[in-house]
C-alpha cells in the first residue's frame, strides 16, 4: 500500500514570480494493492509535483511517503514504474532496444527483458516500429514506447503522469487493458489525467486535488453520493410561467422546458409539471465526474 501524508512543497521565487509558489499544501492519500487511482486536478494543482516527490525526483519540505508500511526507500523506487511528465527517451535508440535496455537497467536478465519487450511491443501495437528510432516515431508512438519503458520490469507500483494524453482511442483501450491486468495482479496504479470520462470509467477511486490539497477523494460512487443527484424534468409545450417560484433553472429548448434542481419537493414539482404540459422525463440524475470535479474545485 502507498501512503502519502501531509506533503508540503514550496518552490522558491524567480524573476518572473518573486513570491514563490506553495505547490503542495498538505496533500495526502492512500492507494491499496490492486487499486487504480485517478489523480485529477486543474493545471498547476500539484499532481506532477506529488508524483515527483513519490519517485524521489523532488524532496518535500514536509510530510511522509510510505510503501508497505515503511518509509519509501531508493531500493523500493527501483522496483516501481514511472512515466514522468517530461518524457525521457533516447531519441536515436530504436524503440525495441530502448524498452529492453530499460528492462536491463532494472535488473532483468537479457532473456526476460527481451521477452517482456516483445510482449509490450505487441500489446501496444508497436511491433512494426521495433526497429525505428524514437525520433522518427509519431508523438503517439513515442508515448507508447515511454509507457512500455515504465511497464517492462513488471513494476510493483505504477505512477504515470498523464499516460493517456495524445493517444488515439485504440491505443487508449490497449493501455487501459494493460493497466487493468497489472492492477488485477495486485499492483497499485496511480495516473493523472484531464480525461475525466476515462478516469470515471477506469478508476476504483479518484482524488481531486486543488491548490496542493486533496479536496475530495473516494470511489466515484462515494463522490456521487456526497454530491447528491439532480432532479431533471422535461415538459413539452408547457403553459407559460409554469415553473415560476420553483427552485432550480429552466432551460428552454424549442417547445421543451428542462428544469434542473437539487432542491424542492419532487412530488410538488411533478404535479406542477403534469398540470403544465406533457411530461417527457422526470428523474434524478447522478452527477458525472466532470460535474463533481467542477463543484469540488470551485
Ligand atoms: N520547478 C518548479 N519551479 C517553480 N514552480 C514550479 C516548479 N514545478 C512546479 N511548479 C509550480 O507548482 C505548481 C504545481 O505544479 P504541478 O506541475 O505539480 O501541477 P499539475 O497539477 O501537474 O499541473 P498540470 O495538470 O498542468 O500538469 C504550479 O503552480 C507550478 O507552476
Amino acid at each position: 500500500m502507498l501512503e502519502i501524508s501531509g506533503l508540503r512543497k514550496r518552490f522558491a521565487g524567480g524573476p518572473g514570480a518573486p513570491e514563490g509558489k506553495q505547490a503542495l499544501d498538505g496533500i495526502g492519500f492512500t492507494v491499496r494493492p490492486g487499486e487504480m487511482f485517478g489523480f485529477v486536478g486543474a493545471n498547476g494543482a500539484g499532481k506532477s509535483t506529488t508524483m515527483r516527490i513519490v519517485m524521489g525526483v523532488l524532496k518535500a519540505d514536509a510530510g511522509t511517503v510510505s510503501w508497505r508500511g515503511e518509509p519509501m526507500t531508493h531500493a523500493d523506487r527501483q522496483r516501481f514504474g514511472y512515466m514522468p511528465e517530461e518524457r525521457g527517451l533516447y531519441q536515436k535508440m530504436r524503440a525495441g532496444e530502448q524498452i529492453e535496455y530499460f528492462g536491463r537497467l532494472h535488473g532483468m536478465s537479457q532473456a526476460n527483458a527481451k521477452k517482456a519487450t516483445e510482449d509490450l511491443l505487441e500489446r501496444l501495437s508497436l511491433t512494426d516500429r521495433r526497429n525505428s528510432s524514437v525520433e522518427s516515431l509519431s508523438l503517439g508512438n513515442q508515448q507508447r514506447v515511454q509507457l512500455a519503458v515504465a511497464l517492462v520490469h513488471d513494476p510493483e507500483l505504477l505512477i504515470l503522469d498523464e499516460p493517456f494524453s495524445g493517444l488515439d482511442p485504440i491505443a487508449v483501450d490497449a493501455l487501459a487493458t494493460v493497466l487493468q491486468e497489472r492492477c488485477r495482479g495486485g499492483v497499485p496504479v496511480i495516473f493523472s489525467s484531464h480525461q475525466l470520462e476515462l478516469v470515471e470509467r477506469l478508476c476504483d477511486s479518484v482524488g481531486i486535488v486543488s491548490a496542493g490539497r486533496m479536496v475530495a477523494s473516494g470511489t466515484v460512487d462515494e463522490l456521487r453520493a456526497a454530491e447528491g443527484g439532480m432532479l431533471r424534468v422535461v415538459v413539452r409545450d408547457p403553459a407559460p410561467g409554469w415553473a415560476d417560484g420553483l427552485p432550480g433553472q429552466v432551460d428552454v429548448q424549442g417547445n421543451r422546458h428542462v428544469l434542473v434542481t437539487e432542491d424542492g419537493d419532487d412530488q410538488d414539482i411533478l404535479r406542477r409539471a403534469i398540470k403544465a404540459g406533457h411530461v417527457e422525463h422526470f428523474g434524478v440524475e447522478q452527477p458525472t465526474l466532470t460535474e463533481i470535479f467542477k463543484e469540488a474545485v470551485a
